[in-house]
Parts: structure tokens; sequence; C-alpha cells
């Protein structure tokens, strides 16, 4: 599950897209979503898993896919159920213009979020645009690529929520808030294995945007329907890499409810038998409950530690409720299916897994509320 080995491929950039992308169908107001985080928090890795899950039949990229051989350069993902697209598309300068601004992409400044608001309510509408590139390897600004609205769209990038005009328009949001030790490893891993940083040029990013990141980036959280924590464990002081996640789950949110563990309301705490779901140390252990976030009512569900057979999973799948899922076991199989995924064997993977499904209800919701209304309003005109 490289990410050369999903998300390119090889074929050449289509003269138009449209021969990739699957018209809306009549009638369909496309479902939008905002996935927000800093960058190397893995907002790419959790949609190619949820492209995965519910994106249909995927078409990969519009064109290759970055650095494909004879592909072309794009950072949106395509299905026939899904669009993803990159927000750093809508960067305002490129790498060279902000060493003359001054200014990081994490600044607002440096990004266009009257084209963003334009594009956005487009496609919402059913429109079809011309959207710009941002390409992460040289740091230009590349040749805007066509994109058709298809069911369900997903905004992923640094600023989803930032525009008041944008964030309105957004159905569901989510933000992905990863410790920064953690933030640090991945973002360091990607920007030498698939951008060709340096480590110094690296960190010194990292250091540089770290005002920004507090001021622009950060605040989004609390505006988000749903916050996905990855943190150090808290079952081994002295454990450094096992990852601690919690999925913060708002209430009141229409067309949405949180899942939990065994039932509703209740504070829960639960160390799996070790004889059902075998763990590698410091040992895993599971959370569930009402809390308060920012102000905001919510219910969470937290995985601490690892689990060494995806298989087993079903035992876990067994305790949740309101995971959204259309079978007993769909969940595992979810999983299971992208066992190769960054992730796949702690609370990342399984948090955003439940976040798929939760967004694939959503969209049912909306569709069956449009189909609905739509047949109200013939029978009513035929009456007329
Ligand atoms: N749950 C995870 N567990 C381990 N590594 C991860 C996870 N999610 C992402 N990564 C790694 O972190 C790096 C950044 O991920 P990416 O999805 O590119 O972040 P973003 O799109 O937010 O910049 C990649 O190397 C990716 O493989
Ligand atoms: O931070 C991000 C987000 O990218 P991602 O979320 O994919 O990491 C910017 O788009 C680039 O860093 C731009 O600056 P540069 O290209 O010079 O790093």
């Amino acid at each position: 599950f490289a990410p050369s080995a999903f998300t390119y491929n090889t074929m050449k950039a289509p003269a138009s897209s449209s021969s990739l992308n699957m018209a809306l169908p009549e009638g369909v107001t496309p479902i939008i979503i905002g996935v927000a985080a800093d960058s190397g928090c893995g907002k790419s890795t959790f949609m190619r898993r949820l492209t995965n899950i519910f994106g249909g039949d995927v078409v990969g990229p519009l064109g290759g896919g970055f650095g494909a051989p004879g592909g072309w350069e794009t950072n949106t993902l395509v299905s026939d159920l899904t669009t993803v697209i990159c927000l750093d598309d809508y960067h305002l300068n490129d790498r060279n213009g902000r060493k003359v601004t001054g200014l990081t992409a994490l600044n607002p400044l440096e990004n266009n979020f009257d084209l963003m608001y334009e594009q956005v309510k487009a496609l919402k509408e059913g429109k079809t645009v011309s959207k710009p590139i941002y390409n992460h390897v040289n740091g230009t600004l590349d040749t805007p690529e066509t994109i058709e609205p298809t069911p369900i769209i997903i905004f992923e990038g640094l600023h989803p929520m930032h525009d008041d005009r944008v964030r309105d328009l957004l159905d569901f949001t989510l933000y992905l808030d990863i410790s920064p030790d953690v933030k640090l490893n991945w973002k360091i891993q990607r920007d030498m294995e698939e951008r060709g940083h340096s480590l110094e040029s690296i960190m010194a990013s990292i250091e540089a945007r770290k005002p920004d990141f507090d001021a622009y980036i950060d605040p989004q959280k609390k505006l988000s329907d749903m916050i996905i924590e990855v943190l150090p464990t808290n079952l081994d002081k002295e454990d450094k890499k096992t990852l601690r996640v919690r999925c913060i789950q708002k209430e009141g949110v229409p067309d949405f409810a949180p899942c939990y563990l065994f039932d509703s309301g209740s504070t829960i705490e639960w160390t799996p038998s070790p004889e059902k779901l075998s763990s590698p140390a410091p040992g895993i252990k599971l959370k569930s409950g009402p809390e308060e976030y920012f102000g905001s009512k919510c219910q969470v569900v937290e995985m601490d530690g690892n689990f060494d057979n995806l298989q087993e999973l079903v035992y876990i799948e067994s305790a949740l409720s309101n995971t959204k899922t259309k079978f007993y076991g769909e969940l595992t199989q979810a999983m299971l299916a992208l066992a190769d995924a960054p992730g796949s064997n702690n609370g990342t993977g399984l948090m955003q897994t439940l976040a798929a499904f939760a967004i694939r209800d959503l969209y049912e919701k909306k569709s069956a509320q449009a189909a609905k209304a739509k047949k109200e309003s013939t029978t009513a005109a035929a009456a007329a």
C-alpha cells in the first residue's frame, strides 16, 4: 500500500477528465466534506483509505499522479462516487513566490480563498470547474485540471474551515490532531521519501511554520464535527512509538450520531481479553464515554495500543455500536482489505474507518432526503 502503488496510474493525462469522472446523477446535490490538518498529518493516507472503503470503482488520479511513468501531475483522487481535492491547489504563490513574500503556505495570505469558495460553491451546484494544481515535488503551480462534481466531494488540506463562506458549504468536517512528536516523524518520513526534501530543510520548515500552525490551522479543530486525536500511549511512559487514538464526535450534528462502546452514555474502560485479541507490549486498552470538547458535548471512543491480528478486530467490532456499517463484520472486512495501509494495526486505521462509514451514512441520508423532496415536489406539481 505504498502511495505510489495506489495513487499513480500509468494512463496518459486525458484530453478531458470527463471520461474519468462519472457525471453527477440527475437531481443529486453533492455532499461536501472538509478534512483539516497540518502538513504531514496523514490527510492523504486517510483519503486513500476512505475512497477505498466507499469510493466505488477507484479510477485513481485524474492523470497519472505525481511522478508516475508518463503520468500527469495532480493531487486529485477520483472514483465514481468520490472526488478528493487537495486545498494546497489553492496556494496563491508557488514555492519561489513564498520566498519573496516570506510567508508560509499556512498563512491565509498565501491561499486564494476567493477561488476556493467560487469552486467549492460551483461543484456543490453540480458545475464543472478548472482547478489549479500545486506541485509538491517541484513547488510550482501547474496547468489547471478539469474537475466534474461527483456525489461526494472531499476538500482536504490546511484551511477547509478558515473562510466562513467555504465553511458554510461543508456538510461535515473532520480535523486530524496529531501530537507534535508523531507529526514530526511522519512529516520527515514523507517529505524525504516522497518529496525529496533534506532533513535540515524539513526541520527548518516545521520550525518556521509553527506560529502559523497555531494561528490558522489548529483553531479549526474547535469548529470540527469529528476530531481524530493521535497521541503517545498512556500504557507505558517510556514507549514513544505506540499510539493512543481518540475519536471525538460532536453531539447534535445534523444526520450524524456518534458511535460508542457497549451502551450510549456510559463511561467505559475496557481491556479486551488477550485470548481474543492479541497485542504486543505495552498491550491495548479501549475507552468510551461522554466528554466536553471546547464547550461542545461529545462522545469519545479511544484505542490505546496495537493489535497483532486484524482478523481478531471483529471482537472489538462486536462491542461497538452505531458504527453505520451495513452488516456485522463490515468494519473488520474494510480494514482487512487495506491491511497494508499505514495505521492498520492501531486506532488510527480503526477511527478513520469509523469516519468513512459515518461519511457514507451521511451521503445516503442526504440522498434519501433529496429523493423524498423531489418526489413530493413532483407529486405537488402534478396535483396543481
Ligand atoms: N496512521 C498512520 N500511521 C503511520 N504512518 C502514517 C499514518 N498516516 C500517515 N502516515 C505517514 O505519514 C506521512 C504523511 O502522511 P500524508 O498522508 O502524506 O500526510 P498529509 O497528506 O497530511 O501531508 C506519510 O509518510 C504516511 O505514510
Ligand atoms: O504544507 C503544505 C501542505 O502540504 P501537505 O499537507 O501535503 O504536506 C504546503 O502545500 C507545502 O508545504 C507547500 O510548501 P512546500 O511545497 O515548499 O513544502
